[in-house]
C-alpha cells in the first residue's frame, strides 16, 4: 500500500493562553497543501521503518514508528509491516511533515488490519502523538482551538488560487518557538475574517509566531516582503516557521528567489 502524506499551511495563528500542562491554547486555520511525503507498507515479519530522500534529524524514534507503537499497544493484533518513507516535506518548516506521516501511518494501519476505527477515534490516537496530526485524519480545511485539536468546519477554498512555499535553510524547533512567546486575546475574529475577500485579509489574519521569528531571523521577513512585492495577495509565516507561502490569482514563477530558500509549488498528485 501507498500513502501521500500532505503537508499543511495555517492560515493566521494566535496564541491565546499558556496552559497549566505546558503547552498553550490557540486559534487557527488548518490548511492542507498538495507537497507529499510517500510512504510504503509492505508486509513483513517483523515491524522495520526506513528514510530516503530529506534527513530528518533525529529526536528519538521516528513519529511513524511512534504511531506504529502506539496502535499496536492498543490492538496486538496489528500485523508487522515495513515502512519505508520518502521525505520531501521539508522539516522544521512549520508544514507539519512529521504530524501528516504519523496520521498517514494510523489511518494506513487502520485499514490493512480492518481495524475499523472511526475519525474521531483517530484523532484522538493522532493528538497523542502531536497537537498538530489531528487535523491530518481528516485531512479538510479546519478551524482549530484548544491546543490545536478541537475542529469545527470552516468555508474556505483555496483551489482557484496558487500557493508556493519558501523554505530558507533555518530550522525553527516548535517547542522552542512557543517558549518565546507572549500569549494574547486575538483583535480579529479569525473565523469571520477568512470570509473577507483574500485581498484584505493582510489587513486582518496575522500570524503571532512572526514578531519574534522576524526578529530573530530577518531573512524570514525578507521572504514574506518579496512574495509581497511579487504580486502575492495573501502571505504569511506557516505556524511557528521557517517556511513562508504566498497565495497568487495566477499561476507565477518564482525561481530567482531560490536565493531566500527553496521554492516549493505545491500540486495535484
Ligand atoms: C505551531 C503549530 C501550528 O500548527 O505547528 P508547526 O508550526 O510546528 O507545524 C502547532 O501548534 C504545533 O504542533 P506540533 O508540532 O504537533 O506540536 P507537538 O509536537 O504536540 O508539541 C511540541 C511542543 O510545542 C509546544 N506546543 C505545541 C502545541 C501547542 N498548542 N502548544 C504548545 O506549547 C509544547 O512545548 C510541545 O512540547
Ligand atoms: N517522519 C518525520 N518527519 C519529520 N520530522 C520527524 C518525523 N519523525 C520525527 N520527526 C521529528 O519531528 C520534528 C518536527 O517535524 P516536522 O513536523 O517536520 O516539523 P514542523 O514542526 O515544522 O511541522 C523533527 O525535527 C524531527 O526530529
Amino acid at each position: 500500500m501507498i500513502s501521500f502524506a500532505n503537508a499543511k499551511i495555517n492560515l493566521g495563528l494566535s496564541v491565546t493562553e499558556k496552559r497549566q500542562d505546558s503547552y498553550h491554547n490557540i486559534e487557527t486555520i488548518f490548511y492542507p497543501v498538495q507537497l507529499y511525503d510517500v510512504l510504503e507498507f509492505n508486509e513483513a515479519s517483523d515491524y522495520a521503518f526506513e528514510t530516503y530522500g530529506i534527513d530528518i534529524p533525529e529526536n528519538g524514534d521516528n513519529l511513524c514508528t511512534k504511531a506504529f507503537n502506539l496502535l499496536k499497544s492498543d490492538y496486538p493484533e496489528i500485523q508487522p509491516v515495513h515502512i519505508k518513507l520518502l521525505k520531501n516535506i521539508p522539516v522544521g518548516a512549520g508544514l507539519g511533515g512529521g504530524s501528516s506521516d504519523a496520521a498517514f501511518v494510523l489511518k494506513a494501519l487502520n485499514e490493512l488490519n480492518n481495524l475499523g476505527l472511526s475519525s474521531i477515534i483517530l484523532q484522538d490516537y493522532a493528538s497523542r502523538l502531536g497537537a498538530d496530526c489531528a487535523f491530518f485524519i481528516d485531512n479538510k480545511p479546519l478551524f482549530a482551538e484548544g491546543i490545536g485539536t478541537t475542529f469545527s468546519e470552516v468555508d474556505v477554498n483555496l483551489s482557484n488560487y496558487f500557493i508556493v512555499i519558501i523554505k530558507p535553510d533555518i530550522h525553527i524547533s516548535t517547542a522552542e518557538a512557543y517558549a518565546s512567546i507572549t500569549p494574547q486575546i486575538p483583535q480579529v475574529d479569525l473565523k469571520r475574517a477568512i470570509q473577507l475577500p483574500i485581498q484584505e485579509w493582510k489587513y486582518h489574519i496575522t500570524n503571532d509566531f512572526e514578531l519574534g521569528i522576524f526578529e530573530k531571523y530577518p531573512l524570514i521577513q525578507d521572504i514574506k516582503r518579496k512574495l509581497y512585492e511579487k504580486g502575492a495577495l495573501y502571505a504569511c509565516m506557516s505556524g511557528s516557521g521557517s517556511s513562508v507561502f504566498g497565495i497568487f490569482e495566477e499561476k507565477i514563477n518564482l525561481d530567482d528567489l531560490n536565493t531566500l530558500g527553496k521554492v516549493y509549488y505545491p500540486t495535484e498528485l
